[in-house]
C-alpha cells in the first residue's frame, strides 16, 4: 500500500440507489477516464458518456467529471464517474477501474486524508467533515459545518501566529535588552495581547460540554423505586416499545438507551433497573448500572408514584417527577404529575426536557471545541498561557511557555507533530470519503 497508488472507491450511499459515485483519485485518474469514455473531457464538465470496459463492451451510461490536480477534494488528479446506482452496475465499473494498473480500492477517509496531506484542509476540517457525515440532528449538522468549512482553523491559526509573533518580540526584547534604541517596553503591548488570548482560549473552552453534549446527546437518566413506571415513560417518549413493561418490580435489570431528536438536538434517555436493596445477584448489578447511569447523566429524572411521598436522592440535577397520577385524586406532585396511561404531563414533560437541552447545548452555530482530542491540545495551550503570565516569570521561561502555547494549537489543526494520530482519525471515516 502506497500514498502514491491512484485510490477508487464507490462514494454514494448503499445500492440499489438512483445515483452511484465512483471516485477515482491520484495520478492514473485522468488516463483511466479517457481509456474509459475515449476522451478526456474539460476539467470540472459534466459530460454523459458511454463507460466501456478494457475490451470495448459497454459498462454504463454515465455522467463523468474530472478535476485538475491541486484543483481537487484530494489536490490530486480526481475523476468521479456517476454511475446508475444498481450493485451490477457498481460492481462492474469497480472492477473494470481496478483492472488498470497502480489502482487499489481507497482505505476508509483516505480521500480525505489525501486532502489533509495536500493541505485542502487541517484536521479539525477533516474531523468535521466525518461528523457532517455521522450528523443525524440539526444541532450536529450545524457544529459539524463550522469545522468543515474551516471556521476552527481559522480560530486556532489566528491565536497560533499572535502567540508566534509574541514570542518573536520578547526574544528581540531579550537579545537587545541592553540597547537603547529597543525600548523594553515594547513587551506591554504584547502582554496585553497574550492576557487577551488566554481569555478567549478559556471562554472557547468553557464551551466544550456544550459541542461535547451536542455532538454525542444529552443524557437524561430515568430513576426511581422498581415498579414507578420508569419503563413505561422510555417507551412512552421513544413512542415505540423499547423496555420491557411489567407489574412485577424488578423488571428491568440492563441500562436501556434511547436517542431522540428534541428540537434539532440528541438526547439520550436511559431506562435503569429500579433502586432497592437485593438479594438477587443480577438485579443487583442492574442496580449498580442504574447508579452508573445517574452519575454519567445530565438531567435525572426521579421517579416515585404521585400522592407518595417523594423519596429524597442524591443529585443535584435531578427533577422529581409523580408518576402514575391516573391513580392519585391527592393532586400531590404539582408541575411534574404524569400518566403514561391518560399521557397527563407527557407533552410538558418533553417541552421541559427540550428547555434543559437548549439551556445547555445553545451555540450550535458558534465554534466549539467538539473532540477530546482537541479539548486535550486546547488545554495545555491554555495551561502554559498560564504560565507565561505568572508574575516574576523570566523572560526566557515565557518565551518557552509561549511556544508550548501555540505548538498546542499547532495540534489541534495538525500543523504538528501528528504523523502517528492519522490512521486513529481517518480509519474511523467510512470507505469513500
Ligand atoms: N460530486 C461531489 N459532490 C460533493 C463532494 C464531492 O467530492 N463530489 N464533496 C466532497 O466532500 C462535498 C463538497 N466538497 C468539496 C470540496 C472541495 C472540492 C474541490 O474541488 N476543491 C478544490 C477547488 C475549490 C474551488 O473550486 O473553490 C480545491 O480545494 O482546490 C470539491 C468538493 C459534497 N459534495
Ligand atoms: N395506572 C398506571 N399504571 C402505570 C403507569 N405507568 C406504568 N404503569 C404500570 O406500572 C407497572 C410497572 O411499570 P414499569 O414501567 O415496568 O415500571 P419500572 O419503573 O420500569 O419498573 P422496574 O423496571 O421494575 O424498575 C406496569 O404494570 C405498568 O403498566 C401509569 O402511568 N399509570
Ligand atoms: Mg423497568
Amino acid at each position: 500500500m502506497s500514498a502514491s497508488d491512484t485510490i477508487f472507491a464507490l462514494s454514494s450511499g448503499s445500492l440499489p440507489a438512483g445515483i452511484a459515485v465512483v471516485r477515482i483519485s491520484g495520478e492514473a485518474a485522468p488516463s483511466i477516464l479517457q481509456a474509459m469514455i475515449g476522451r478526456l473531457p474539460e476539467v470540472r464538465h459534466a459530460e454523459l458518456a458511454l463507460l466501456r470496459d478494457w475490451d470495448g463492451s459497454m459498462l454504463d451510461q454515465a455522467l463523468v467529471f474530472r478535476f485538475a490536480e491541486g484543483a481537487s477534494f484530494t489536490g490530486e488528479p480526481l475523476v468521479e464517474l456517476h454511475c446508475h446506482g444498481g450493485s451490477a452496475v457498481v460492481q462492474a465499473v469497480l472492477n473494470a477501474v481496478a483492472a488498470h494498473p497502480g489502482t487499489r480500492p481507497a482505505d476508509a477517509g483516505e480521500f480525505t486524508r489525501r486532502a489533509f496531506i495536500n493541505g485542502k484542509m487541517d484536521l479539525t476540517a477533516a474531523e468535521g467533515v466525518a461528523d457532517l457525515i455521522s450528523a443525524e440532528t440539526e444541532a450536529q449538522r450545524r457544529l459539524a459545518l463550522t469545522s468543515a468549512s474551516g471556521a476552527q482553523e481559522a480560530l486556532y491559526s489566528g491565536w497560533r501566529a499572535a502567540l508566534i509573533e509574541a514570542r518573536a518580540l520578547i526574544e528581540a526584547d531579550l537579545d537587545f535588552a541592553d540597547e537603547a534604541d529597543v525600548p523594553g517596553s515594547v513587551a506591554e503591548q504584547v502582554w496585553d495581547r497574550v492576557r487577551d488570548i488566554k481569555v478567549s482560549v478559556e471562554t472557547h473552552l468553557a464551551g466544550a460540554r456544550t459541542g461535547e453534549i451536542i455532538r454525542q446527546g444529552f443524557r437524561v437518566a430515568l430513576v426511581g423505586a422498581p415498579n414507578a413506571g420508569k419503563s413505561s415513560l422510555l417507551n412512552a417518549l421513544a413512542k415505540r416499545n423499547v423496555a420491557i413493561v411489567s407489574p412485577v418490580a424488578g423488571t428491568t435489570r440492563d441500562v436501556i438507551e434511547v436517542a431522540l431528536d428534541l428540537n434539532g438536538l440528541k438526547v439520550i434517555v436511559s431506562d435503569t433497573a429500579g433502586l432497592r436493596e437485593t438479594d438477587d445477584v443480577v438485579e443487583r448489578l442492574g442496580v449498580e448500572r442504574s447508579y452508573e447511569a445517574l452519575a454519567a447523566a445530565d438531567l435525572v429524572l426521579h421517579l416515585h408514584p404521585a400522592g407518595w411521598t417523594h423519596p429524597s436522592l442524591e443529585a443535584p440535577n435531578a427533577v422529581a417527577i409523580a408518576s402514575k397520577a391516573d391513580l392519585d385524586a391527592s393532586g400531590k406532585g404539582g408541575a411534574h404529575r404524569i400518566s403514561t396511561v391518560t399521557g397527563e404531563g407527557l407533552d410538558e414533560l418533553v417541552q421541559l426536557l427540550g428547555e434543559q437541552v437548549q439551556s445547555r447545548a445553545s451555540g450550535a452555530g458558534q465554534v466549539l471545541p467538539v473532540r477530546s482530542r482537541q479539548v486535550h491540545h486546547i488545554e495545555n495551550c491554555a495551561a502554559a498561557l498560564q504560565r507565561a503570565l505568572r508574575d516574576g516569570m523570566p523572560l526566557e521561561l515565557c518565551a518557552e511557555e509561549l511556544r508550548q502555547a501555540a505548538d498546542a494549537l499547532g495540534c489541534v489543526t495538525g500543523a504538528i507533530g501528528v504523523e502517528d494520530l492519522l490512521d486513529h482519525i481517518f480509519s474511523r471515516f467510512c470507505i469513500g470519503k
